[in-house]
């Protein structure tokens, strides 16, 4: 039988990397955080002295770094250069950056190519978690997952993590004005492919939209 493969979508403060990782831990699955890679190359970019705002000079360097991804859902990682980056692409700086250098087509080519090389290297299958999993990435997925939640849980959740280095409304502000630049650019924008199921998260815990995942995705299994 073909491996399951779980595509998950949706805005930032979805819920996608926590559910995606726990779908993938209790369905014995990998993992892959698709946005983490574009946070890891825009901040390369930024270290290296490269215009975020050129899409030129973003696409002449778009091959030299060397971005490794794990796939373990018990222990995310992911490299640049040999170098553990998965502190500094939280940073602030990488946060608000990041939309402009995904919006880059050199950038996506390379960043698609190999989200499918890995996905096809997963052969007990993956849960593959970004923007435009479901429609570019992997349109035959096994089961598509849009999560959604209101713009005040999401700013809510983020401004948590952030320990108060940001107010909830700044939070807002800015996951209003990344999801209108990820919604609004010409190269595989945020959006939901036909075929997906959208679960709305705002008033769910993590462990039910987990379950429900799970649900949707053992349903599916059973009915191949
Ligand atoms: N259903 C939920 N209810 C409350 N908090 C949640 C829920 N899902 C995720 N979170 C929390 O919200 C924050 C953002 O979740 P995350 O999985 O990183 O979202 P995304 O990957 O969509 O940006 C994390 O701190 C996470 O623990
Ligand atoms: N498949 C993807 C995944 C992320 N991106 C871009 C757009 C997002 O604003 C950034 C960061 O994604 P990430 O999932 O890390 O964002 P959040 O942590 O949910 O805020 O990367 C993308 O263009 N395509």
């Amino acid at each position: 039988m073909n491996p399951v493969i779980v595509a998950i979508d949706g805005p930032s403060g979805t819920g996608k990397s926590s559910t995606s990782r726990a779908v993938a831990a209790e369905l014995g699955l990998s993992y892959l955080d698709t946005g983490a890679q574009y946070r890891a190359i825009t901040w390369w970019m930024l270290s290296n002295g490269v215009d975020v705002n050129d899409p030129g000079a973003v696409a002449d360097a778009v091959d030299k770094p060397v971005i490794v991804s794990g796939t373990d859902p018990g222990k995310p990682a992911i490299s640049v250069d040999g170098l553990d980056a998965s502190g500094p692409i939280r940073s602030q700086e990488v946060t608000a950056a990041v939309s402009a250098v995904s919006a880059v087509p050199e950038v996506r080519a390379r960043m698609v190519a190999y989200q499918r090389s890995t996905t096809a290297a997963a052969p007990g299958g993956i849960v593959v978690e970004g923007r435009d999993i479901g429609i570019t990435v992997l349109p035959t997925a096994t089961v598509k997952i849009f999560l959604t939640a209101s713009a005040e849980a999401r700013a809510a959740r983020r401004s948590g993590e952030l320990n108060g280095a940001l107010s909830v409304a700044e939070t807002q502000d800015a996951l209003i004005r990344r999801d209108a630049a990820d919604s609004g650019r010409k190269t595989s924008p945020l959006a939901k492919a036909d075929d997906a199921i959208e679960v709305d998260t705002t008033t769910l815990t993590l462990e039910q939209v987990v379950e429900r995942v799970v649900a949707l995705v053992e349903e599916k299994r059973a009915s191949r």
